[in-house]
């Protein structure tokens, strides 16, 4: 049976996913773009991976720096997902948050829920994706996180545990 990428995408579409923003900084300039396809793949050695579509206009930037930050959105910062996910100019994108270095010199979200710093390991081209193995370097949390998932096309929050009264 073949499955079309419309009767893809719908079922990806119930699928609820963490959304994140991966940036890059090096020789190659800074860039960053919105990410849904981020997964956790073995704690030894700490790895995670990345799905980047080639045809994005950062493919050639995260290429060729071989280092990158995931910074995984928290409610709230549904704005920079959009600011990321489009065609809107880098530095317009960089602009409408605050960023620091990390230790691969990659930005950094302020306010993110989390940022796993890594450098790419590893690089596996399947279909239209390359997929980006990322060993992590360092790791930075929010002190109260209060997450967003991706789900049937729209943002949700996900509010933290409140005590009961
Ligand atoms: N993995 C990805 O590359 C990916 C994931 C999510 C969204 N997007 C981009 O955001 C746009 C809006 O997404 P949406 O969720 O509102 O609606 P959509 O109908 O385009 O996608 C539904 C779901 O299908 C999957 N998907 C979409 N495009 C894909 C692709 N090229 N390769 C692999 N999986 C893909 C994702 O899980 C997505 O949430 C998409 O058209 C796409 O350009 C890309
Ligand atoms: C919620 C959501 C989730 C994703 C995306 C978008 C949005 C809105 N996009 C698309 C990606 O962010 C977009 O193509 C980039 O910004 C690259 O665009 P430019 O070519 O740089 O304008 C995206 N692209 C990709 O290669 N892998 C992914 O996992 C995702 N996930």
């Amino acid at each position: 049976m073949s499955i079309d990428s419309t009767t893809f995408r719908d079922a990806m579409a119930c699928v609820g996913a963490a959304v994140n923003i991966i940036t890059t900084d090096g020789p190659a300039g800074r860039a960053g773009f919105t990410a849904s396809a981020v997964c956790s793949v073995t704690d030894s050695p700490p790895t995670l991976l990345v799905c980047l579509n080639r045809s994005a206009s950062v493919w050639p930037v995260f290429s060729n720096n071989q280092a990158l930050c995931v910074n995984t959105l928290a409610a709230g910062q549904e704005g920079l997902s959009n600011l990321f996910g489009g065609k809107t100019p880098m530095e317009e994108r960089f602009a409408a948050a605050g960023w620091q270095q990390g230790e691969t010199g990659c930005p950094r979200l302020t306010g993110a829920l989390a940022s796993f710093d890594c450098h790419i390991s590893q690089v596996v081209s399947v279909g239209t994706h390359d997929i980006l193995f990322c060993q992590i370097v360092d790791i930075a949390r929010h002190p109260t996180p209060e997450g967003l998932v991706w789900f049937d096309r729209r943002y949700h929050a996900l509010p933290a545990n409140l005590p009961t009264v």
